[in-house]
């Protein structure tokens, strides 16, 4: 068997791939120009989000057995041709969903108790104890855009914080809808727009989500309101998040994804009320050895003609 993997995966994972066979393994892979060159006659391929696994580069690759994805968005594969080609994408369901919800906390803790500006502030000489007199997030309403793996623990975390939670996802098969058992109210996206003091997207990125985040939405929240970005850039036109949060419209916003990254020239980063981080919401040791793991072990239960848990359907 030989195994490509095109970015950063940690060293459980690297053990389990090594049992199965040859590991080509550079974390820089993914802008390779060579890169359809290397996989010709790979049997599995291993990827992040940079490495962009589109028809022609599988189409170069016809030992190509599975597709595996070391986390949860499935944007740069394209997952219908490899399907048409018979070639499985197996990904690292909820192995980072805690790290993602612990990082929304973090994102609005950061908005209702900045401890870093105002240590900041003291270090530069200043005791500005009505400055950063701020707000609880006991009672404030949390709203959901996406209930799947990362929306629900986020949910169950902030009913432990005493928020009321609202959620909108009209994919949830009824079933799911067990949701309300971690206490979420489900409803529309209007309703979660209009009433939350946090709102946190969970979507994928597709082409029902590209922009479901624009200028018309933005101007229906509330003007104290936050929005925090851990899905993917496309999701909130970042033009109109600009000028909202510029002119005020909404408070503030937490972007751990943007449309490019990293970004070059993006007016976002000019905006005091805007956090960006570079995409490490699920970047935690203990996610990433639970998705380097996850990843290597799915992949070799296809290599090896069993049943994967994790296949995309
Ligand atoms: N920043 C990071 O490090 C990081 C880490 C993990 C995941 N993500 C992103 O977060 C996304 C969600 O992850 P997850 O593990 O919760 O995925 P998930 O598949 O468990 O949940 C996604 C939910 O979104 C819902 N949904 C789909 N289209 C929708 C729409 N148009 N409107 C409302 N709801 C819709 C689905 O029904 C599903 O319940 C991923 O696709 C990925 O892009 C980012
Ligand atoms: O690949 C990454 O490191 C990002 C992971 C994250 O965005 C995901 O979709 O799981």
């Amino acid at each position: 068997m030989k195994i490509v993997v095109t970015e950063l995966i940690w060293e459980e994972g690297l053990e389990i791939l090594r049992e199965l066979g040859e590991v080509v393994y550079d974390q820089t892979l993914w802008k390779s120009d060579n890169l359809a060159e290397i996989i010709k006659d790979a049997d599995a391929l291993i990827v992040r989000n940079q490495t962009k696994v589109t028809k022609a580069l599988m189409g170069q690759a016809p030992n190509l057995k599975v597709v595996g994805r070391l986390g949860v968005g499935l944007d740069n594969i394209d997952v219908a041709a490899a399907k048409e080609a018979g070639i499985k994408v197996v990904f690292a369901r909820n192995a980072n969903a805690i790290s993602v919800a612990e990082y929304v906390f973090s994102a609005m803790f950061s908005f209702s108790r900045p401890l870093e500006k105002a240590s900041q502030d003291v270090k530069q000489g200043n005791w500005n104890r009505k400055l950063f007199t701020r707000e609880e997030i006991y009672g404030k309403t949390l709203g959901l855009v996406g209930v799947g793996e990362i929306g629900a623990r986020l949910a169950s975390r902030a009913k432990a914080f005493g928020m009321k939670v609202i959620g909108y996802d009209p994919f949830l098969p009824p079933y799911e809808l067990a949701c309300t058992d971690i206490g979420v109210s489900m409803t529309s996206l209007e309703t979660v727009l209009a009433e939350a003091d946090y709102i946190s997207l969970h979507v994928p990125l597709n082409d029902k989500t590209r922009n479901l985040i624009n200028k018309e939405r933005l101007a229906t929240m509330k003007k104290t309101s936050y929005i925090i970005n851990t899905a993917r850039g496309g999701v909130i036109n970042e033009e109109d998040l600009y000028e909202a949060v510029k002119a005020q419209i909404i408070a503030g916003a937490a972007l751990d994804v943007l449309e490019k990254e990293p970004p070059t020239g993006n007016k976002l980063l000019e905006l005091d009320n805007i956090i960006v981080t570079p995409h490490i919401a699920g970047l935690t040791e203990e996610a990433q050895v639970r998705t380097s793991e996850l990843v290597a072990r799915e992949c070799a239960k296809v290599l090896c003609g069993q049943g994967s848990m994790c296949i995309v359907r």
